[in-house]
């Protein structure tokens, strides 16, 4: 059994970290940590997990954590880079949910985080962990950096017209929308139910620190500059994103729908939709996946791509155990076979 720890267990993609690895069968938590609820049972505190877990809350320490295979940070950012180097130097494989590892100019992190990066030396190593891309890196990581809820559904989006350079990739524009538990479980009277309810709105829209991070990605694949305008909104339900891409299209002979089935058929967590049909949040919603619709409307020059995901699930936690058996070399389906709740 691989031992895993937890940092910050008492957040949203904390608790669904808690939740996917309880049914894994390779995985046993052996630490989880809050600060505010030290002491205290899981099960107490999430009463979804009584009969799965024996565990207490714990300080963040690393004496604690160096003793895991792995630790999972479910934390803010700023957290994960003081504690790391230590875990590493022990020899402790980390996967981080966080944006601290996800961005490799430590200036461009500061610029957008708003604070010095304190562990720089270890972007480098660290590996973006967008399996899609990068799965023989994942292998071998001994950190690997979590990407984005938004990142990760517009990134997929995009991937199969860049790495054939379909698209005109400084005219890329993402309109996406997320479900409130994106912005977590601290009190903020922004997600409120009765600010949140019956209501919808854009945010970010003059830059959200999640753009470098979709155009650095983006830029890998496409192999030179890519321009992204990237409008986030908030929609009032709990999970679930839905992003909507348009891009100019540089070539109209392309058969568009066999291009993406042909570019995911061997992902198990993404799926290309039949032509007409068209992806909603609560398909995805619990599941680890990725659905994805293409289409010109109008026979035009513009490419739309409709690209589902649940936050907490791919485009968190569901993507966090989907790395951690790919570094371990577990099938990286396990404890992810999960189908979408409806309604
Ligand atoms: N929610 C989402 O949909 C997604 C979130 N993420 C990222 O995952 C991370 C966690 O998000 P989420 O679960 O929503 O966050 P929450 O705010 O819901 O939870 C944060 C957790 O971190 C702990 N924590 C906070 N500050 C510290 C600290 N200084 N040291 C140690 N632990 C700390 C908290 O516990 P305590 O304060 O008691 O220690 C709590 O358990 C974030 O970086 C987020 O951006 C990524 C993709 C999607
Ligand atoms: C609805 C909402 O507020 N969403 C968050 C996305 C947060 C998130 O998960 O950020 P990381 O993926 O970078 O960790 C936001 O826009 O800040």
């Amino acid at each position: 059994m691989i031992r895993a720890g937890i940092v910050g267990g008492t957040g949203y993609t904390g608790v669904e970290l808690l939740r996917l690895l309880a049914l894994h069968g390779g995985v046993e938590v052996v630490a989880i940590t809050s600060r505010a609820e030290a002491g205290r049972r899981v099960d107490d505190l999430f009463p979804n997990l009584r009969g799965y877990y024996e565990l207490v809350f714990a300080e963040p320490e690393v004496s604690l954590l160096a003793n895991c295979d792995v630790v999972f940070f479910a934390t803010p950012h700023n957290v994960a880079m003081q504690l790391v180097p230590e875990l590493l130097a022990a020899g402790t494989r980390v996967v981080d949910l966080s944006a601290d590892y996800r961005i490799r100019d430590a200036s461009v992190w500061s610029q957008w985080y708003g604070e010095p990066h304190s562990s720089p030396q270890l972007l480098e190593q660290a590996v973006y962990g967008l399996p899609e891309v990068n799965r023989d890196s994942i292998r071998e990581a001994q950190l690997v950096a979590c990407p984005g809820c938004y990142p990760t559904a517009i990134q997929l989006g995009w991937i199969p017209l860049l790495a054939r350079g379909l698209v005109a990739p400084a005219e890329l524009i993402a309109s996406a929308a997320s479900g409130a538990s994106g912005a977590g479980r601290q009190a903020k009277i922004d997600n409120l139910l009765s600010e949140v309810g019956g209501s919808f709105k854009a945010y970010g829209v003059s830059g959200h620190r999640h753009l470098p991070e979709i155009e650095q990605g983006l830029q890998d694949v496409a192999g030179g500059p890519v321009a992204v305008t990237f409008v986030p909104h908030l929609l009032p339900i709990v999970r679930g994103i839905h992003a909507t891409l348009f891009g100019r299209l540089l070539e109209d002979d392309t058969d568009l729908q066999a291009l993406f089935e042909d570019y995911y058929r061997d992902e198990p967590f993404v799926e290309v939709l039949p032509p007409g049909m068209f992806p909603q949040t609560r398909t995805v919603k619990g599941a680890n996946r990725c659905q994805l619709s293409v289409m010109v409307p109008q026979q035009r020059d513009t490419v739309v791509v409709m690209s589902v995901i649940d936050n907490l699930v791919k485009g968190a936690s569901g993507q966090a155990v989907q790395n951690m058996n790919i570094m371990f070399g577990l099938p990286e389906t396990q404890g992810l076979e999960l189908i979408g709740l409806l309604p």
